[in-house]
Protein backbone atom coordinates (compact mmCIF):
# COMPACT_ATOMS: atom_id res chain seq x y z
CA UNK A 1 0.00 0.00 0.00
CA UNK A 2 0.84 3.59 -0.85
CA UNK A 3 2.79 5.32 2.22
CA UNK A 4 0.84 7.92 1.54
CA UNK A 5 -2.50 6.14 2.07
CA UNK A 6 -1.03 4.36 4.76
CA UNK A 7 -0.57 7.54 6.88
CA UNK A 8 -4.27 8.26 6.12
CA UNK A 9 -5.53 10.69 9.53
CA UNK A 10 -1.97 12.01 9.70
CA UNK A 11 -2.07 16.16 9.48
CA UNK A 12 -1.59 18.10 6.24
CA UNK A 13 1.58 19.54 7.48
CA UNK A 14 3.89 18.57 10.48
CA UNK A 15 7.14 20.58 11.24
CA UNK A 16 9.08 19.84 13.78
CA UNK A 17 11.93 21.70 15.22
CA UNK A 18 13.02 22.89 11.80
CA UNK A 19 16.10 25.18 11.57
CA UNK A 20 17.74 25.99 8.49
CA UNK A 21 20.66 29.01 8.09
CA UNK A 22 22.72 29.55 4.33
CA UNK A 23 26.51 31.01 4.37
CA UNK A 24 26.87 34.66 2.43
CA UNK A 25 29.98 35.42 0.78
CA UNK A 26 31.05 37.40 4.67
CA UNK A 27 31.50 33.68 5.88
CA UNK A 28 29.06 34.77 8.40
CA UNK A 29 25.69 32.21 8.94
CA UNK A 30 22.25 33.70 8.04
CA UNK A 31 20.02 31.58 10.16
CA UNK A 32 17.18 31.91 7.95
CA UNK A 33 14.67 29.63 10.21
CA UNK A 34 15.30 28.45 13.89
CA UNK A 35 13.46 26.01 16.13
CA UNK A 36 10.25 26.37 14.01
CA UNK A 37 7.89 23.85 14.54
CA UNK A 38 4.08 23.92 12.96
CA UNK A 39 1.16 21.62 12.22
CA UNK A 40 -1.68 22.23 9.86
CA UNK A 41 -4.84 19.92 9.63
CA UNK A 42 -6.75 19.53 6.45
CA UNK A 43 -8.82 21.80 5.20
CA UNK A 44 -7.24 24.83 6.95
CA UNK A 45 -6.11 28.27 5.29
CA UNK A 46 -3.28 29.65 6.82
CA UNK A 47 -1.23 32.92 5.99
CA UNK A 48 2.33 33.15 6.95
CA UNK A 49 2.27 36.36 7.82
CA UNK A 50 6.15 38.64 8.25
CA UNK A 51 8.29 41.56 7.47
CA UNK A 52 11.10 41.10 5.01
CA UNK A 53 13.73 38.24 5.56
CA UNK A 54 11.66 36.69 8.47
CA UNK A 55 11.73 33.11 6.74
CA UNK A 56 8.44 32.36 5.19
CA UNK A 57 10.22 31.73 1.99
CA UNK A 58 12.54 29.32 3.24
CA UNK A 59 9.73 27.50 5.12
CA UNK A 60 7.74 27.06 2.23
CA UNK A 61 11.36 25.79 0.39
CA UNK A 62 12.19 23.04 3.08
CA UNK A 63 8.08 22.39 3.11
CA UNK A 64 8.33 21.88 -0.73
CA UNK A 65 11.42 19.52 -0.54
CA UNK A 66 13.46 22.25 -2.43
CA UNK A 67 16.00 22.64 0.59
CA UNK A 68 16.67 20.07 3.52
CA UNK A 69 16.73 21.05 7.03
CA UNK A 70 19.89 21.68 8.98
CA UNK A 71 17.75 20.22 11.95
CA UNK A 72 14.36 19.28 12.62
CA UNK A 73 11.85 17.00 10.21
CA UNK A 74 9.11 18.23 7.96
CA UNK A 75 6.06 16.11 6.40
CA UNK A 76 3.31 16.16 4.25
CA UNK A 77 0.54 13.41 4.13
CA UNK A 78 2.98 11.70 6.62
CA UNK A 79 5.39 11.33 4.34
CA UNK A 80 8.64 13.42 2.75
CA UNK A 81 7.72 16.59 0.67
CA UNK A 82 8.95 15.22 -2.37
CA UNK A 83 6.89 11.76 -2.08
CA UNK A 84 3.87 13.99 -1.34
CA UNK A 85 4.75 16.25 -4.49
CA UNK A 86 5.40 13.05 -6.38
CA UNK A 87 2.10 11.86 -5.21
CA UNK A 88 0.21 14.75 -6.65
CA UNK A 89 -0.93 16.14 -3.47
CA UNK A 90 1.02 19.46 -3.31
CA UNK A 91 0.97 21.98 -6.05
CA UNK A 92 3.07 24.97 -5.27
CA UNK A 93 2.86 28.97 -6.44
CA UNK A 94 6.35 30.26 -5.81
CA UNK A 95 7.63 33.81 -6.81
CA UNK A 96 10.30 31.93 -8.89
CA UNK A 97 10.20 30.20 -11.67
CA UNK A 98 9.71 31.58 -15.53
CA UNK A 99 7.11 31.07 -17.95
CA UNK A 100 8.32 30.95 -21.88
CA UNK A 101 7.62 34.20 -22.75
CA UNK A 102 6.53 32.85 -26.52
CA UNK A 103 4.06 30.53 -25.54
CA UNK A 104 0.02 31.35 -25.13
CA UNK A 105 -1.62 31.03 -21.83
CA UNK A 106 -3.55 27.60 -23.06
CA UNK A 107 -0.18 26.32 -24.64
CA UNK A 108 1.38 26.83 -21.38
CA UNK A 109 -1.41 25.36 -19.86
CA UNK A 110 -1.56 22.21 -22.38
CA UNK A 111 2.70 21.84 -21.84
CA UNK A 112 2.40 20.95 -17.85
CA UNK A 113 -1.01 19.43 -18.12
CA UNK A 114 1.01 16.95 -19.97
CA UNK A 115 3.83 16.55 -17.55
CA UNK A 116 0.84 15.09 -14.63
CA UNK A 117 -0.70 11.39 -14.92
CA UNK A 118 -3.87 12.82 -14.20
CA UNK A 119 -5.50 16.48 -14.62
CA UNK A 120 -8.62 18.25 -13.98
CA UNK A 121 -8.28 19.21 -17.37
CA UNK A 122 -7.28 22.13 -19.22
CA UNK A 123 -10.14 24.16 -19.11
CA UNK A 124 -11.11 23.98 -16.23
CA UNK A 125 -7.68 24.78 -14.65
CA UNK A 126 -8.09 28.08 -16.85
CA UNK A 127 -11.81 28.27 -15.80
CA UNK A 128 -11.14 28.22 -12.04
CA UNK A 129 -7.77 30.49 -12.10
CA UNK A 130 -10.03 33.31 -14.12
CA UNK A 131 -7.94 32.94 -17.32
CA UNK A 132 -10.20 31.62 -20.20
CA UNK A 133 -10.64 34.90 -21.61
CA UNK A 134 -7.18 35.16 -22.21
CA UNK A 135 -6.18 31.75 -23.16
CA UNK A 136 -4.70 32.86 -26.86
CA UNK A 137 -2.66 35.72 -24.83
CA UNK A 138 1.02 35.39 -25.46
CA UNK A 139 2.85 35.10 -22.03
CA UNK A 140 4.86 38.05 -22.68
CA UNK A 141 1.71 39.75 -22.93
CA UNK A 142 0.08 39.09 -20.20
CA UNK A 143 0.09 41.61 -16.90
CA UNK A 144 1.90 40.06 -14.17
CA UNK A 145 -1.45 39.50 -12.67
CA UNK A 146 -2.41 37.69 -15.54
CA UNK A 147 1.32 35.54 -15.29
CA UNK A 148 0.30 34.90 -11.17
CA UNK A 149 -3.45 33.83 -12.24
CA UNK A 150 -1.45 31.43 -14.97
CA UNK A 151 0.74 30.14 -12.53
CA UNK A 152 -2.21 29.52 -10.12
CA UNK A 153 -4.12 27.30 -13.20
CA UNK A 154 -0.79 25.40 -13.31
CA UNK A 155 -1.08 24.73 -9.63
CA UNK A 156 -4.82 24.09 -9.79
CA UNK A 157 -3.96 21.17 -12.59
CA UNK A 158 -3.03 17.97 -10.66
CA UNK A 159 -5.95 18.65 -8.24
CA UNK A 160 -3.84 18.86 -5.07
CA UNK A 161 -5.08 18.35 -1.59
CA UNK A 162 -2.71 21.04 -0.58
CA UNK A 163 -1.70 24.36 -2.23
CA UNK A 164 1.55 26.29 -0.66
CA UNK A 165 1.30 30.06 -2.60
CA UNK A 166 4.13 31.89 -1.89
CA UNK A 167 3.20 35.82 -2.22
CA UNK A 168 0.46 34.75 -4.97
CA UNK A 169 -0.71 38.70 -5.53
CA UNK A 170 2.61 40.18 -5.61
CA UNK A 171 2.57 42.21 -8.42
CA UNK A 172 -1.47 42.74 -9.02
CA UNK A 173 -3.37 45.27 -8.74
CA UNK A 174 -6.02 45.95 -6.16
CA UNK A 175 -8.93 44.63 -8.78
CA UNK A 176 -6.52 41.33 -9.62
CA UNK A 177 -5.52 40.67 -6.26
CA UNK A 178 -9.50 41.21 -5.27
CA UNK A 179 -10.47 38.62 -8.14
CA UNK A 180 -7.38 36.31 -7.08
CA UNK A 181 -9.03 35.69 -3.69
CA UNK A 182 -12.43 34.73 -5.06
CA UNK A 183 -10.95 32.11 -6.44
CA UNK A 184 -9.27 30.96 -4.35
CA UNK A 185 -12.07 31.51 -1.54
CA UNK A 186 -13.76 28.95 -3.92
CA UNK A 187 -10.74 26.57 -4.11
CA UNK A 188 -10.53 26.55 -0.33
CA UNK A 189 -14.42 25.91 -0.39
CA UNK A 190 -14.10 22.39 -1.67
CA UNK A 191 -11.67 21.61 1.26
CA UNK A 192 -7.87 21.94 0.14
CA UNK A 193 -5.58 23.09 2.55
CA UNK A 194 -4.03 26.26 1.28
CA UNK A 195 -0.78 27.42 3.16
CA UNK A 196 0.63 31.29 1.62
CA UNK A 197 2.89 33.66 2.81
CA UNK A 198 1.86 37.55 2.47
CA UNK A 199 3.39 40.92 3.67
CA UNK A 200 -0.06 42.12 3.26
CA UNK A 201 -1.93 41.98 6.52
CA UNK A 202 -5.14 42.83 5.02
CA UNK A 203 -4.77 39.57 2.96
CA UNK A 204 -4.15 37.47 5.93
CA UNK A 205 -7.14 38.78 7.95
CA UNK A 206 -9.76 38.44 5.05
CA UNK A 207 -8.68 35.42 3.87
CA UNK A 208 -6.99 33.17 6.45
CA UNK A 209 -8.46 30.90 9.17
CA UNK A 210 -5.69 30.88 10.91
CA UNK A 211 -2.06 33.70 10.72
CA UNK A 212 1.10 32.30 11.75
CA UNK A 213 2.98 35.43 12.27
CA UNK A 214 6.94 34.87 11.55
CA UNK A 215 9.85 37.21 12.51
CA UNK A 216 13.90 36.69 12.57
CA UNK A 217 13.30 33.48 11.53
CA UNK A 218 10.75 32.43 14.46
CA UNK A 219 7.03 31.78 15.03
CA UNK A 220 6.10 34.54 16.89
CA UNK A 221 2.48 34.17 17.08
CA UNK A 222 -0.45 31.68 15.95
CA UNK A 223 -4.28 32.09 16.30
CA UNK A 224 -6.84 33.50 14.44
CA UNK A 225 -7.05 37.29 13.68
CA UNK A 226 -8.91 38.21 16.62
CA UNK A 227 -6.09 35.85 18.74
CA UNK A 228 -3.43 38.18 17.76
CA UNK A 229 -5.18 40.95 17.42
CA UNK A 230 -5.68 40.82 21.19
CA UNK A 231 -1.80 40.06 21.65
CA UNK A 232 -1.45 43.75 20.23
CA UNK A 233 -2.12 44.65 23.91
CA UNK A 234 -6.21 45.65 23.68
CA UNK A 235 -5.97 49.01 23.66
CA UNK A 236 -4.08 51.97 22.53
CA UNK A 237 -3.96 54.97 25.03
CA UNK A 238 -1.31 57.64 23.41
CA UNK A 239 -0.99 60.92 25.33
CA UNK A 240 1.72 64.24 25.78
CA UNK A 241 3.62 63.60 28.55
CA UNK A 242 7.05 65.57 29.46
CA UNK A 243 10.52 63.37 29.13
CA UNK A 244 10.97 62.04 32.06
CA UNK A 245 7.75 61.82 33.71
CA UNK A 246 7.17 58.44 35.76
CA UNK A 247 4.86 56.40 33.97
CA UNK A 248 5.98 52.93 36.50
CA UNK A 249 2.80 51.53 38.70
CA UNK A 250 0.06 52.62 35.85
CA UNK A 251 -2.14 50.51 36.00
CA UNK A 252 -3.17 47.78 32.95
CA UNK A 253 -0.04 48.82 30.97
CA UNK A 254 1.41 45.53 28.64
CA UNK A 255 4.01 47.71 26.71
CA UNK A 256 5.20 51.75 26.54
CA UNK A 257 6.86 53.32 23.98
CA UNK A 258 8.28 57.18 24.02
CA UNK A 259 7.98 59.32 20.74
CA UNK A 260 9.01 62.66 21.39
CA UNK A 261 7.01 64.56 23.52
CA UNK A 262 4.15 61.34 23.35
CA UNK A 263 4.00 58.30 25.24
CA UNK A 264 2.51 55.39 23.68
CA UNK A 265 0.67 52.51 25.64
CA UNK A 266 -0.41 49.28 25.29
CA UNK A 267 -2.93 48.42 27.26
CA UNK A 268 -5.80 45.30 28.54
CA UNK A 269 -7.91 48.11 30.53
CA UNK A 270 -7.30 51.87 28.84
CA UNK A 271 -10.30 52.68 30.90
CA UNK A 272 -8.18 52.22 34.06
CA UNK A 273 -4.91 53.57 32.24
CA UNK A 274 -6.69 56.86 31.14
CA UNK A 275 -8.19 57.48 34.10
CA UNK A 276 -4.85 57.32 36.11
CA UNK A 277 -2.86 59.38 33.62
CA UNK A 278 -5.59 62.28 33.31
CA UNK A 279 -6.04 61.96 37.65
CA UNK A 280 -2.06 61.35 38.59
CA UNK A 281 0.51 62.78 36.29
CA UNK A 282 0.43 65.59 34.01
CA UNK A 283 -0.73 63.67 30.87
CA UNK A 284 -2.10 66.16 28.00
CA UNK A 285 -4.17 65.60 24.45
CA UNK A 286 -5.03 61.69 25.39
CA UNK A 287 -6.69 59.57 22.71
CA UNK A 288 -7.68 55.66 22.99
CA UNK A 289 -8.47 53.30 20.24
CA UNK A 290 -8.72 49.36 19.83
CA UNK A 291 -5.36 47.94 18.90
CA UNK A 292 -5.39 46.47 15.54
CA UNK A 293 -3.87 43.60 13.34
CA UNK A 294 -1.37 46.04 12.46
CA UNK A 295 -0.26 46.86 15.66
CA UNK A 296 -0.57 43.22 16.87
CA UNK A 297 2.05 42.54 13.79
CA UNK A 298 4.23 45.41 14.65
CA UNK A 299 4.30 44.39 18.58
CA UNK A 300 5.08 41.11 17.78
CA UNK A 301 7.86 41.39 15.20
CA UNK A 302 9.32 43.92 17.02
CA UNK A 303 8.87 46.77 15.04
CA UNK A 304 7.27 48.83 17.05
CA UNK A 305 3.55 50.81 17.39
CA UNK A 306 1.80 52.79 15.46
CA UNK A 307 0.23 56.38 16.46
CA UNK A 308 -3.33 56.15 17.33
CA UNK A 309 -4.61 57.95 15.05
CA UNK A 310 -7.74 59.78 15.34
CA UNK A 311 -10.28 57.67 13.41
N1 LIG B 1 19.89 30.93 -0.42
C1 LIG B 1 20.16 31.82 0.53
N2 LIG B 1 21.43 32.21 0.77
C2 LIG B 1 21.72 33.12 1.74
N3 LIG B 1 20.79 33.69 2.53
C3 LIG B 1 19.50 33.36 2.33
C4 LIG B 1 19.11 32.41 1.32
N4 LIG B 1 17.76 32.28 1.37
C5 LIG B 1 17.34 33.10 2.35
N5 LIG B 1 18.37 33.74 2.93
C6 LIG B 1 18.29 34.70 4.06
O1 LIG B 1 17.49 34.12 5.06
C7 LIG B 1 16.62 35.09 5.65
C8 LIG B 1 15.18 34.67 5.47
O2 LIG B 1 14.84 34.78 4.09
P1 LIG B 1 13.43 34.37 3.49
O3 LIG B 1 13.50 34.58 2.02
O4 LIG B 1 13.04 33.02 3.98
O5 LIG B 1 12.48 35.45 4.17
P2 LIG B 1 11.02 35.93 3.73
O6 LIG B 1 10.24 36.06 5.00
O7 LIG B 1 10.45 35.06 2.70
O8 LIG B 1 11.32 37.36 3.15
P3 LIG B 1 10.61 38.14 1.90
O9 LIG B 1 9.27 38.51 2.42
O10 LIG B 1 11.51 39.33 1.71
O11 LIG B 1 10.57 37.21 0.74
C9 LIG B 1 16.97 36.41 4.99
O12 LIG B 1 17.90 37.07 5.82
C10 LIG B 1 17.58 36.00 3.67
O13 LIG B 1 18.50 36.98 3.23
Amino acid sequence: MNSLLESAGAPTIRITGVAKSFATKTSRRVEAVKDVSLTVAPGEVVALLGPNGAGKTTTLDLLLGQTEPDAGSVEVFGASPVSAIRAGRVSALLQTGGLLPDATVRETVTTIAALHRSTIGVDEAMERAGITEIAGRRVSKCSGGQQQRLKFALALLPDPDLLVLDEPTAGMDVTARRDFWASMREQAASGRTVLFATHYLEEAESFADRVVLMARGRIVADGTVSELRALGGGSLVSCDLPEGAATGGLPGVVSEERRGGRVLFSSQDPDALARALLTTTTASRLEVRPASLEDAFMRLTGEGLTEPTAN
